[in-house]
Order: C-alpha cells, then structure tokens, then sequence
C-alpha cells in the first residue's frame, strides 16, 4: 500500500517558563494506506502532543511530517484547515456529539465545512455513512437517548462524513464496557479494510493488538523491543 503519512525526527518542546520539557525527541515513522497503527505508553510519554501533531492541529514541532504528499510545515493556517477538513476525521473517548443536534444532523454537521460536497448531498451521505455503524434507525434520536457504544458509532459516522483518509481515536473505548469496546474497535478495524487509515491511542493492549502495528512511547521516544 502506498504511503498516507511520514514523521522524520520530529521532535516537540514545551516550556514551562523555567525549564524545557521535551515531549516528543526524533520521532520518525510512517504509515501506509489502509494501515491500523496503536499508539501506546504510559501518561506523559508523549501521546496527546503526537496524535496533535498528526491532527494538524500543532505546528510548533522541528522535523518534517508529510501527509498526502504535503508538507504540513509549508502550509497557511487556511490550508492546514482545509487539509484537515478534508483529510483527518476524529474520534475521542467522550464521543463529544453535540447534544442538541439529532444523530442525523451531528453526521452532517462537518459536510457543511466542506466546500467540495454539495448541500444536496448532506443527507444521502449522512444516510450512508449511519447506515454503515449500523444506526440508520436512529436518525432523529438526540446524543442523550443513546447507549454509549451508540454514541461512539455516531461519532464514527461523523469522523467519516467526509471520507477521510485518516481517522484519528483518542482512547474510543476508554469510557466503553468491555463488550461495547470490543465492538467499536472491530468498527474502527474495518474502516482500513475499506482503505481508510486508522491511528487510535490507547491504554487498551486489546484494542493494540488487533492493530497491524503498535508504537509504544517512552519520555517522548519510540521504546523499541519492550
Ligand atoms: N502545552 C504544554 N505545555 C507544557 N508541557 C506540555 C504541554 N503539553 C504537553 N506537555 C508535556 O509534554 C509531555 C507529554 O505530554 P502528553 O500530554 O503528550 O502525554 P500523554 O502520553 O498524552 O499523557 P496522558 O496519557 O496522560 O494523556 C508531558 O511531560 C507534558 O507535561
């Protein structure tokens, strides 16, 4: 499979006013199209601040990510969000739908960011992309009238709205049962069957595994052989 993205010697300080917290050292790896990619470790290993960087939400790294071909670092802010829009759905632990939106209209909500697909479009693809989480029946329900794997599938649906070519999960099964988070990372897993890359953080080593391959950060380096 071709290659989605590619971090070379990425690296990522903080400041804390005194002293410099290096929270991600020469970081460097790739991942193809279609690929499942854990990221492990313990708190402060540098999780949060990789998939930020992942996400196109922070610039303020040294090194070089690509994705699609693009440099991140030569991109305006206008770009960046154009890129992301188009190219990265979210999923995270707290689903984060916004309650007062049906499931319907929380599906649709990032079309309406996306210049390339048409208003009258929304709905069929919103019908599509329910249908495939398996919630087609519950388009008119609000976030609150569902179970929390339900809440997840939305969240799902939505992080696909656009067709992404990478899913980002922030711990999807964190706030989930067992049974529940095993079913959502079976969902998360078939996404890359259909091309799409899936890149989940976890404390889950059952969610990790199941992946095609598993980084595990230590004081902000990949550890190798642990
Ligand atoms: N905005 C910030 N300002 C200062 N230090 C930060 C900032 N963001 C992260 N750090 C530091 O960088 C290091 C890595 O943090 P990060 O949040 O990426 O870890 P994590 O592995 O996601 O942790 P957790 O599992 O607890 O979410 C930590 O030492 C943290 O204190």
């Amino acid at each position: 499979m071709a290659e989605l993205l590619k971090l070379d010697k990425v690296t990522r300080a903080f400041s804390d006013g005194t002293q410099q917290v290096m929270a991600l050292s020469n970081v460097s790896f790739s991942v193809s199209e279609g690929e499942t990619l854990a990221i492990v470790g313990p708190s402060g290993s540098g999780k949060s601040t990789l998939l930020s960087i992942l996400g196109l939400l922070d610039r303020g790294y040294k090194g070089t990510y690509t994705i699609s071909d693009t440099n991140a670092a030569a991109l305006d802010n206008q770009q960046l969000a154009h890129l992301r829009n188009r190219e990265i759905g979210w999923v995270f632990q707290n689903f984060n739908l916004i309650s007062h939106l049906s499931v319907l209209h929380n599906v649709v909500l990032p079309m309406r960011y996306n210049r390339e697909i048409d208003k009258r479009a929304y709905h069929q693809r919103a019908l599509a992309v329910l249908d495939s989480v398996g919630l087609k029946d519950k388009l008119d329900a609000k976030p609150s009238q569902l179970s929390g794997g339900q809440q997840q599938r939305v969240a799902i649906a939505r992080a696909l709205a656009n067709q992404p070519s990478l899913v980002l999960a922030d711990e999807p099964t964190g706030n989930l049962d067992s049974k529940t988070g095993n079913m959502i990372s079976e969902l998360l897993m078939s996404l890359a069957q259909a091309g799409t890359t899936v890149i989940i953080v976890t404390h889950d080593d059952k969610v990790a595994a199941k992946c095609d391959t598993q980084i595990r950060l230590k004081d902000g380096t990949i550890a190798h052989g642990e």
